[in-house]
């Protein structure tokens, strides 16, 4: 008999929150972590406290604020939504119709459509899964300039490009999410959060698994290392594409689970925090409609400026950096000058001509072990997430925020919702 009940693989906070599950049921589980820190996509920087990965907390019911053991949630400072327009930032009000308000009426438009129907199966036409870039289309037939303005927005809320994302999934996932209004900071940094999950738990950290052997009843899981642990049962953490692109195999994976591997890539992402000698005068998050910058948030007081880059604009920022940065790229370098300063010199006016002191940089979408930001809902893919989620004979199991779907968007609570749902359904299995 084995040993061990349950290896949990990955330790963001979907299988921190699977195995803090399962250890108060009483079950004997081990972690294998491939990074050298716990936390995934969750990772506060050290020195500034700031976020390089999740940012926020959403909402005043989201349940990560009620979790025990963890400080009390700190509303962030109201800060102007501005938008950089002909250089300079404006009023986001200055885009007619503003993108928020498009994307509220989208939510609003796609619900009375079938959206279950749609979601078990790959839609029959005209049941209303169309792309976000068609829905975005008709609306604005009337205001063809804002047609790319609200398509950027999209791109930087759903790390993808509207040709790609659901209309239907997007609004579905933002309705079916309860977590109430405003925006959150937990002190001490979102990292507080994984460090509390992991209160008690053993995880092996810095070595990747790469073998998943199973037969009913019975696993088998091999690190790069050459470390083996055998178990009665094993949650999958990892974002698909590590499965997909056969970094950790996994033997007897159905055709519909490899194919929604495939479909569950995350968009992409690449985030800077640029920490500057002056602080900031005014807290301020600025949205770049072309594509550059994502959005840049400042917030007074404080000396950092944050690029948060997503889809194209990811990209944009990743090529502009890998062209400026010193050999060795990434880290803390003095940027002295190039397009990503003068961007954000438009952008947050009062960094104009001046050094900031320090740059580091988080690349979500060349990070191995994530392969981007967040899974978002594919337009003719709503039906992968559950298909991901499936367990196999019993003994292998799925977390993680790809498993999410429509039952909200993909965010840290979701991805912790989504590891308890499967330390349930081993516990089931296993009693
Ligand atoms: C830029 C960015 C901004 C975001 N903003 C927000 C936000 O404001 N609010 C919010 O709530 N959410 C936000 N999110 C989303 C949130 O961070 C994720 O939904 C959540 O952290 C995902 O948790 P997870 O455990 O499912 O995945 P991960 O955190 O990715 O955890 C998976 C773990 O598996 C490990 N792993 C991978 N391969 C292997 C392997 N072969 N062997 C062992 N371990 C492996 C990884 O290293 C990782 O630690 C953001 C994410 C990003 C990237």
């Amino acid at each position: 008999m084995a040993e061990l009940d349950v290896v949990v693989i990955g330790a963001g906070v979907s299988g921190l929150a699977a195995a803090a599950k399962l250890a108060g049921a009483g079950l004997a589980v081990e972690m294998l972590e491939a990074r050298t820190r716990i936390g995934g996509r969750i990772h506060t920087d050290e020195d500034s406290g700031l976020e390089l990965g999740a940012q926020v907390v959403h909402g005043d019911r989201n349940p990560i604020g009620a979790l025990p053991g963890l400080p009390a949630l700190v509303p962030l400072p109201r800060y102007a939504a501005k938008v950089l327009m002909n250089g300079a930032p404006h009023p986001l009000s200055a885009l007619r119709p503003p993108p928020p308000l498009l994307e509220e009426r989208l939510v609003a438009d796609a619900t009375g459509r079938p959206v279950v129907e749609a979601a078990g199966r790959p839609s029959p036409s005209g049941c209303g899964d169309v792309s976000v870039a068609q829905w975005l289309k008709e609306q604005t037939v009337r205001f063809p300039t804002a047609l790319e303005p609200a398509a950027e927005w999209f791109r930087q809320n759903w790390a993808a490009d509207p040709e790609a994302l659901s209309a239907l999934g997007v609004s579905a996932a933002r309705r079916a999410d309860a977590v109430g209004q405003g925006q959150f900071a937990l002190p001490g940094g979102l990292r507080t959060l994984p460090e509390r999950l992991a209160d008690g738990l053993r995880v092996r950290l810095g070595d990747p698994v790469v073998r998943l052997t199973w037969s009913p009843g019975r696993v088998r899981v091999v690190t790069a290392a050459g470390h083996v642990v055998d178990a009665a049962a094993a949650v999958v953490t990892v974002p698909p594409p590590i499965v997909a692109d056969g970094r950790l195999t996994i033997n007897d994976l159905p055709v519909r689970k490899q194919a929604a591997a495939q479909e569950l890539r995350p968009g992409d992402a690449w985030c800077a925090l640029v920490t500057y000698p002056e602080p900031a005068p005014e807290s301020v998050v600025v949205f770049d409609p072309e594509g550059r910058l994502g959005f840049v948030t400042a917030t007074a007081g404080r000396h950092e400026v944050v690029i948060m880059a997503k889809a194209g604009a990811a990209g944009w920022a990743r090529a502009v950096w890998r062209a400026s940065a010193p050999a060795g790229g990434e880290g803390e370098v003095a940027w002295r000058d190039g397009p990503l300063l003068s961007r954000l010199a438009e952008a947050v006016p009062w960094t104009k001509g001046r050094v900031p002191e320090v740059v580091k940089v988080a690349d979500w979408g060349a990070d191995p072990w994530a392969g981007g930001a967040y899974t978002y809902p594919g337009a003719g893919a709503l039906w992968a997430p559950a298909a991901w989620a499936e367990p196999m004979g019993g003994t292998i199991f799925f977390a993680g925020e790809a498993t999410t779907g429509l039952a909200g968007p993909p965010m840290a609570h979701m991805a912790m919702a989504g590891g308890e749902r499967a330390a349930t359904e081993v516990i089931g299995a296993l009693r």
